[in-house]
């Protein structure tokens, strides 16, 4: 053994226990473990600060282990109401440069924000065969409330992604809360239509024997059912569909997450693609914070791109967060029939939102 190795060993493991005091764990039960006194201080590693609320969920756990390995990430905070001893313990020992740190309940909630960066909301109640995305309203509506209570309070500059569905409202539900706090900033508000995109990504470049990562489909309008509406006909690298292969794409897509739902026959909805959907997209938040050029992604924000206050579309990410609306382009006669139906399904979800915190 060589004459450090030992320490360097008793460091590492105690690793995971420098972390606020409700997650100090002494697993060896011997006394005679370093503590967090003994450390040599690390360097600050450059990068940005990370909160992950509802880390410890289907969705959560393989964010978190994804983005301790984003390069870009110095801090990483787990945050959920049941779990996160469990999942800090295990992602701390992953030898990426994050420092990790878990947050257990709403006492512990406000120390998980504070400082952030970048806020991730995977937090609420998933569906199960038969529901639609409404129907999580009731659950989430007020998680994502009190969530979004919290980032006002201790990280009101940060960037948030919310994941929390019914997407369509959660965005509105997290607006009106921030207006309410008087923090409000639209640019910095992004619900993540990321998986909706992967999943075109995936099913157009399977219908034109392509690889899913030289195909991109721009999907805009919002994040349930007609609502979702992939614009073929600006696929790149530019392509053109029959009919029946547009009708079948449509489809697919719009109803890609009622396909995982079944699939998982109760036990839940799509959990792996979606963190990793979400992880790409926070990477993109990431690189734009950071200052790089020309980092373009489809989100619902709010919009001036359609008389409606939030849609989803091409949005050109920066230091701010979004900082330009790319125009929709031209539609085909299917898409614009299609917009015309999201848009009424969209209208409602975005007043029902704004109702929950108006009332
Ligand atoms: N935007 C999208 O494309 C997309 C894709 C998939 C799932 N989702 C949505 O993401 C949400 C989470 O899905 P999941 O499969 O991870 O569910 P899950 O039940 O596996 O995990 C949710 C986690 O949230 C936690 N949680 C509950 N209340 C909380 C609170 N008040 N504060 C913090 N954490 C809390 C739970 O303890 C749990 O760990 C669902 O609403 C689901 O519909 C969205
Ligand atoms: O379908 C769901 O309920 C989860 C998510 O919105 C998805 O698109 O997979």
């Amino acid at each position: 053994m060589e004459p450090n190795s030992y320490a360097n060993q008793r460091i590492a493991r105690i690793s995971s226990h420098l972390n606020p005091p409700n997650l100090k764990m002494n697993e060896h039960g011997d006394g005679s473990s370093l503590t967090s006194f003994h450390c040599r201080a690390k360097g600050a590693s450059p990068g940005f600060k990370v909160a992950i609320l509802g880390a410890a969920g289907g969705i959560g756990q393989p964010l978190s282990m994804l983005m301790k390995i984003n390069p870009l990430v110095s801090v990483l905070h787990l945050y959920d109401v049941v779990n996160t001893p469990g999942v800090t313990s295990d992602i701390s020992h992953m030898d990426t440069a994050a420092v990790v740190r878990g947050f257990l309940g709403q006492n512990q909630l406000e120390d998980a924000l504070t400082g952030m960066d970048l806020v991730i909301i995977p937090a609420g109640v998933p569906r199960k065969p038969g529901m639609t995305r409404d129907d999580l309203f009731n659950i989430n509506a007020g998680i994502v409330k009190t969530l979004c209570e919290a980032i006002a309070k201790r990280c009101p500059k940060a960037i948030v992604n919310v994941i929390s569905n019914p997407v369509n409202s959660t965005v509105p539900i997290a607006a009106e809360v921030f207006k309410r706090a008087g923090t409000y900033d639209p640019k910095r508000l992004l619900g993540v239509t990321m998986l909706d995109v992967v999943r075109a990504n995936t099913f157009v470049a399977e219908v034109l024997g392509l690889d899913p990562r030289d195909v991109d489909v721009p999907v805009v309008g919002g994040h349930a059912g007609i609502t979702i509406l992939p614009l073929l006909s600006q696929v790149k690298p530019h392509s053109s569909f029959t009919t029946k292969e547009i009708e079948y794409l449509t489809d697919r897509i719009q109803n890609g997450g009622t396909e995982v739902v079944e699939a998982k026959a109760g036990a839940g909805s799509a959990t792996l693609s979606m963190a990793y959907a979400a992880v790409k997209f926070a990477d993109a938040c990431l690189r734009a914070l950071k200052g790089e050029a020309d980092v373009i992604q489809c989100a619902y924000v709010d919009s001036q791109v359609t008389e409606l206050p939030f849609f989803a579309s091409k949005v050109r990410l920066g230091r701010d967060g979004v900082v330009e609306f790319l125009p929709l382009g031209p539609l085909s006669d299917y898409e614009r029939a299609s917009l015309e139906k999201a848009k009424k399904e969209l209208a409602t979800s975005v007043e029902k939102g704004v109702a929950f915190i108006r009332k």
